[in-house]
């Protein structure tokens, strides 16, 4: 089983960190290599251009990948690729923006004029749906450069924070595309028994993503009083303490943002020796 990930750029290092805490930890190191082994025989990684994934699995050179949205639908291969889990991370939009103080305030303003992009085929596929028929100009980088140049009149570009447009002075007209990074699988191997086991590992650490483990004694009679208080995942796990008396130990999955809430409250319900630990994994 081979999985592409992006070999450079925002998306590398996330991705890596993802598959490590998933459990798949790479073997001798990641730093300018191809490809690696790892810890699972039969999982290798290969490392692939952000761009260039989506074509590596509809072409067989890789079963997995895991890239933007933007890149699969600007690929043309999204029928052969399934999209197995939205990873919440790379989180982005493409946009169609025009000078702040231009005569481009609408799409309609657009017929008969330029979008430059680095997105072609999402950008001619847009325009496809409205009606309005730019000429559309593919630049490489630098996108939005090209309206202050007379190169374009308008851009379709990613924009997360919103900086890039700001300092350009370009205002967003509508948008094109929700992205973030995701994990895909050629169509023909989604339910292979290792691109489930994958994707339930890649799962259970966004599943555990902010979530704690809470342990905490408690006498017999009190435990009503603290099951009351403890918004649990399911329901808090009840066990017997070695020589612990009247006590109980209570477990149980807690929102990060109710830890010290529910510490308070549980406290005050009589529970003692709590503990609070990070959640590696958690699988459903
Ligand atoms: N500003 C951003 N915020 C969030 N996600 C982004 C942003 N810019 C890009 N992305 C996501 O990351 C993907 C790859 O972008 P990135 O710039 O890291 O790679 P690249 O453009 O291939 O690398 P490079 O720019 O070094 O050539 C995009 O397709 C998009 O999904
Ligand atoms: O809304 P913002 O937070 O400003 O982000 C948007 C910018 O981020 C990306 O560029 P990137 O940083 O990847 O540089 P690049 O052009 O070298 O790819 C994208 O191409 C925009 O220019
Ligand atoms: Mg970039």
């Amino acid at each position: 089983m081979r999985i592409a990930v992006p070999n450079k750029g925002r998306l590398h290092e996330p991705t890596i960190d993802l598959l490590e805490r998933a459990g798949l930890h790479l073997e001798n190191g990641a730093d300018r290599k191809l490809y690696a082994e790892t810890v699972d025989p039969e999982v290798t990684v290969l490392f692939a251009r952000a761009a260039d994934i989506p074509e590596y699995i509809a072409d067989g050179a890789a079963e997995m990948g895991i890239t933007g949205l933007d890149q699969v639908r600007e690929s043309g291969q999204s029928d052969r690729l399934a999209e197995l889990l939205d990873l919440e991370f790379g989180r982005c939009r493409l946009v169609l923006a025009a000078p702040e103080d231009g005569d481009i305030d609408s799409l309609s303003d657009l017929a008969g004029r330029t979008v430059a992009t680095e997105f072609p085929r999402i950008t001619r596929e847009f325009f496809a749906d409205t009606g309005v028929d730019p000429e559309v100009v593919e630049v490489t980088g630098a996108t939005e450069l090209t309206p202050h140049v007379e190169m374009a009149d308008a851009i379709v570009d990613i924009t997360s924070t919103g900086t890039t447009l700001q300092v350009n002075r370009l205002a967003i007209i509508d948008e094109v595309l929700s992205s973030s990074v995701r994990l895909f699988a050629h169509e023909d191997v989604v339910d292979e028994p290792k691109v489930r086991e994958l994707r339930t590992a890649l799962s259970s650490v966004l599943t555990a993503d902010g979530k704690r483990y809470l342990m905490m004694n408690v006498p017999e009679d009190r435990i009503d009083a603290v099951r009351d208080v403890i918004p649990g995942l399911g329901g808090p796990t009840i066990m017997d303490v070695a020589n612990g008396g009247d006590k109980v130990a209570v477990h149980a999955v807690v929102d990060e943002r109710d830890v010290f809430e529910t510490i308070t409250e549980v406290k005050r319900a009589g529970a003692s020796d709590i503990l609070v630990t990070e959640i590696e994994r958690l699988v459903e």
